[in-house]
């Protein structure tokens, strides 16, 4: 399997090329040449899969670089690091199916790929005798996952870029309190959109990127979505039987990675009916959706403060098939929107839009009275995100097909906005009780790229 990039502007590499590559060299993201297509009957097969044999018969047909004994370990160890047996199990309240995305150490959906990257990255760094700098740009949950998938590995320094101030507590506690000389966390003086603009400036700094050898923990990597397509099998394949085939996903939305992880599996033949695109008062991609109305507008902070961003980086990998692989409309719609701070689509295309994905923004108020009443009748906390989503499912998926919607953070992570919803205090898990009171480490600074480009070199070891 090769990859290639939305712009157009690079020849085919392979699977390990492209993880290391990041961002793809002409500006543009990777991905891969075909899809794998699954079969029925190899969907009945994988019914009494694990997650891990799931996992390595999904990621293998990406990957024809790595011998598969390796892959199967580099899988065993990335999901030993769970604290639930299935990895990602599904609980069912109200009428629908919760996907818990948050058992691993980071307690976000960030860590089911962030673990799998991080032993990647060790394992070609050690076969090419390399070394890697991370820069990655998080909104809160990317961060800590990232960081706790490098740490300890060999060959690799890793700097993120995080909006200062508009974290969660713990969110930063997760981030802040690794000390380790190798792990640095700038506060941007911002929002996440700058961060992610500083990192992509990088990146397309190509002379930097070599000189420095960056890395990409990001979603723009494409081994970061390839290892989150597996989770809407796994649930796909534990709310089906043989008779009963449909199910749609409510993904709470940001920068449009896990939801077009999901695109992806339909791609491959999962029988998907609706991808669910939830949004919280940053919808731009709800008023896309809906309207057809792809405009900028600011960045505004609410209790789910990790979908706080505006441009979604992968959105660039949709655009890329819903202009039938048109690597110049593309680069064009790119421009469009630069010069206009919008892009425009036709009929048709909404059409297309609209017959893949369904969206609804959920404000803050609507939020909080859903993780209050989800948790008044069935006893379940949610989390802000995980109450977008789910608030936007109850509203527009018709309840006879099957409804699941991803739970992509633990609601301790956002103590405050649960406890204001349900007058209660979250239970705390041990791994963030114990972030109380340890030392932390963080350089504050402006959305500047020459501030931040400096700190980078002065602190590699
Ligand atoms: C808890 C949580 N939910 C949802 C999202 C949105 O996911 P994505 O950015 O892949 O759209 C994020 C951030 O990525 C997040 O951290
Ligand atoms: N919500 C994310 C933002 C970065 O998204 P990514 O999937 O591209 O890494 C976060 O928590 O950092």
């Amino acid at each position: 399997m090769h990859y290639i990039s939305t712009r157009g502007g690079i020849q085919p590499i392979a699977f390990k090329d492209a993880v290391m590559m990041g961002l793809a060299t002409d500006g543009g993201l990777l991905l891969p040449e075909a899809y794998p297509q699954v079969s029925r009957q190899q969907l009945e097969e994988w019914r009494s899969l694990s997650y891990q044999e799931l996992a390595f018969h999904i990621i293998s047909g990406f990957v024809d670089d790595i011998p598969p004994a390796d892959l199967k370990d580099l899988i065993n160890r990335s999901y030993a690091t769970f604290s639930h047996p299935e990895i990602t199990p599904v609980v069912k309240h109200d009428g629908v199916y919760i996907l818990e995305l948050f058992h691993g150490v980071t307690l976000a959906f960030k860590d089911v790929a962030l673990q799998f990257l991080g032993n990647l990255f060790e394992y070609i760094l050690a076969e090419r005798n390399e070394q890697l700098n991370i820069i990655g740009a998080t909104s809160g949950d990317t961060g800590s996952a990232a960081i706790h998938g490098v740490r300890g590995k060999k060959g690799i320094n890793i700097f993120i870029l995080h909006p200062h101030g508009k974290t969660s507590p713990v969110q930063a506690l997760q981030m802040t309190t690794v000390t380790d000389a190798n792990v640095h966390n700038i506060a941007v003086s911002g929002t996440f959109d700058d961060c992610q603009d500083i990192v992509k400036a990088l990146f397309n700094d190509l002379e930097f990127k070599k000189k420095y050898s960056l890395g990409a923990v990001n979603s723009i990597n494409w081994a970061r979505v390839l290892a989150q397509v597996v989770y809407y099998f796994y649930a796909w394949l534990r709310v089906t039987d043989e008779d009963e085939r449909k199910v749609s996903f409510s993904v709470p939305t940001g920068n449009f990675g896990d939801i077009f992880a999901g695109y992806v599996a339909k791609k491959m033949g999962l029988p998907i009916d609706k991808l669910l695109l939830a949004t919280n008062e940053n919808n731009i991609l709800t008023r896309f959706v809906n309207d057809g109305d792809y405009s900028l507008s600011d960045v505004v902070s609410t209790a789910s403060p990790s979908m706080d961003i505006q441009l979604a980086s992968n959105f660039e990998r949709y655009l890329f098939y819903l202009y039938n692989q048109d690597s110049a409309r593309v680069r064009g719609a790119f421009t469009q929107l630069k010069e206009q701070g919008r892009i425009t689509f036709s009929s048709e295309e909404m059409a297309r839009v609209q017959a893949d994905f369904a969206s609804a923004s959920v404000d803050q108020a609507q939020t909080l009275e859903t993780i209050g009443s989800f948790n008044r009748e069935t006893g379940y906390i949610l989390d802000p995100h995980t109450a977008v989503g789910v608030r936007a499912a109850l509203d527009l998926l018709p309840a006879d097909i099957a409804r699941v919607c991803l739970a992509t953070a633990h609601p301790a992570k956002f103590g405050e906005a649960v406890e204001k919803a349900t007058s209660a205090a979250t239970p705390i898990p041990p791994g963030i009780a114990a972030l109380h009171g340890k030392p932390t480490r963080c350089d504050l600074m402006d959305a500047d790229l020459e501030q931040v480009k400096d700190f980078f070199i002065k602190h590699i070891v």
